[in-house]
């Protein structure tokens, strides 16, 4: 069970001393100071804040490692890192074993590619259980994949309206599901869902699930192995760091390693990729959904990330963003309730990941002041200002100003 910090602020000075206790508050020195003009980022799930190693490190490799090495830094150990980086992912903040996760491609191809394994392990069953609120892409690629197959969706209510749960699963589970493919934390409302139940009575029913993790790694914890996972595929540019369009992550259970059956065949997903035959043989294990040449400079970011997790701990990391997303609730009720902003996230810490949307009409225009103002919110369709508060970048302090220009803005 994750401990959560108290996170209750009456005044500027309680946020102030809510800093002072935090057993993280030094990991903010880890990253580049905000630009000037910015106050507060509380945009950290859509692209976080870099980490002042990631700007060190890739200047080092660029010199050392490119210019030093040049064509022979593939067979120095280039080749080996999505794997190895993988499994640091894995282990600082996926609750995997070794050997099942690798750092490639976007979420987009990764989903694509771990939804159609996953359709090819369940080849009699014709249906793909997704929610109304996932994110586009996600919506997108099994829009493509049912197009392409002849196959169905098998529509949950979004997670706001309680869709994402095992009671509304229960509605569409049956022998014709072969996938249940949801987000974690859903992008818009925030809402955790409950995985390990989700997988659980997917399971029961014979199907198999892809999770999407890129709002919830790095701010929510994760038990891939302990929860039974078959496949999950997350973005490592938000809450883990590593920039902007650095690479996905990737993870396919290693009882599902011997029938691995991925759509995209490249030449590094080949056994054996430069001997450069005729015909596609896939790689042993979880190479075997490679498919493309990786970046390197962008898989070394997402190390960074990982490094900087793995020392902070996620259930320190989790009830950090506990205590903040706690704080912006509190904020959010007794200032923005006022002026008629609503909660548009779960009030319940245990069912939220590392954001809070509040909602308005105006939240377009409300999103625009506060960037004027230097606090930079997101704001999502059609009336949502979410705000994402990064556990290891973000303080107390921090979340109390953001709020108080808000407060002042919404009048
Ligand atoms: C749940 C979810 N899936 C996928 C993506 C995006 O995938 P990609 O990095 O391929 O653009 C995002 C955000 O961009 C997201 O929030
Ligand atoms: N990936 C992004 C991008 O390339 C540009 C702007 C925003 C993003 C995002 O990550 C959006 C994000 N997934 C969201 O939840 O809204």
């Amino acid at each position: 069970m994750t401990s959560t910090l108290p996170a209750t602020a009456t005044s500027r000075e309680d946020a102030a001393a809510l800093d002072v206790a935090d057993p993280l508050a030094h990991f903010r020195d880890r990253y580049l100071p905000l630009a000037p003009g910015v106050t507060a980022y509380l945009d950290g799930n859509s692209l976080g804040r870099p980490l002042a190693a990631i700007a060190e490190r890739s200047d080092a490799f660029i010199r050392e490692q490119w210019a030093g090495r040049l064509i022979r830094g593939w067979s120095e150990g280039w080749m080996e890192l999505p794997e190895q980086v993988g499994d640091e992912l894995a282990a600082a903040t996926l609750g995997a074993a070794a050997g099942q996760t690798l750092i490639a491609d976007s979420t987009t191809i990764n989903f694509y590619k771990t939804l159609r394994a996953a359709l090819a392990l369940r080849p009699d069953r014709t249906r793909i259980v997704i929610d109304r609120d996932h994110f586009p892409t996600n919506r997108f690629v099994v829009e493509s994949v049912v197009r392409d197959l002849g196959l169905e969706i098998a529509w949950l209510p979004g997670s706001v309206d309680g869709g994402v749960t095992v009671d509304a699963l229960a509605e569409v589970l049956d022998e014709r599901v072969a996938v249940v493919a949801l987000s974690h934390v859903a992008y818009r409302s925030g809402h955790l869902a409950d995985a390990a139940a989700i997988t659980a009575a997917t399971h029961r029913a014979g199907a198999l699930v892809v999770w999407d993790l890129c709002h919830s790694v790095g701010a929510c914890e994760i038990e891939l192995d302990a929860w039974e996972v078959d496949f999950a595929v997350g973005c490592t540019y938000k809450f883990v760091g590593a920039g902007p369009g650095a690479p996905a992550f990737l993870y396919a259970a290693a009882r599902h390693h011997d029938r691995l059956d991925q759509p995209l065949w490249g030449w590094l997903g080949r056994a054996d990729p430069f001997e450069m035959e005729q015909g596609y043989r896939p790689a042993p294990g979880i190479r075997s959904m490679m498919s493309g040449t990786p970046s390197i400079p962008g898989v070394l970011a997402v190390r960074e990330g990982a490094r900087v997790i793995a020392e902070a701990g996620m259930p320190a990391v989790r009830a950090k963003a506990v205590a903040l997303t706690e704080l912006v609730v509190e904020l959010a009720d007794s200032w923005l309730a006022p002026e008629g902003f609503t909660l548009a996230s779960p009030r319940d810490p245990a069912r939220r990941g590392g954001h809070v949307s509040v909602a308005r009409a105006d939240a377009r225009q409300v999103c625009a002041a506060l960037v004027e103002a230097g606090v930079l919110p997101d704001f999502r369709t059609p009336d949502v200002v979410r705000l994402g508060v990064s556990p290891l970048p973000a303080s107390f302090v921090e979340v109390w100003d953001a709020l108080a220009v808000m407060r002042e803005i919404g009048r």
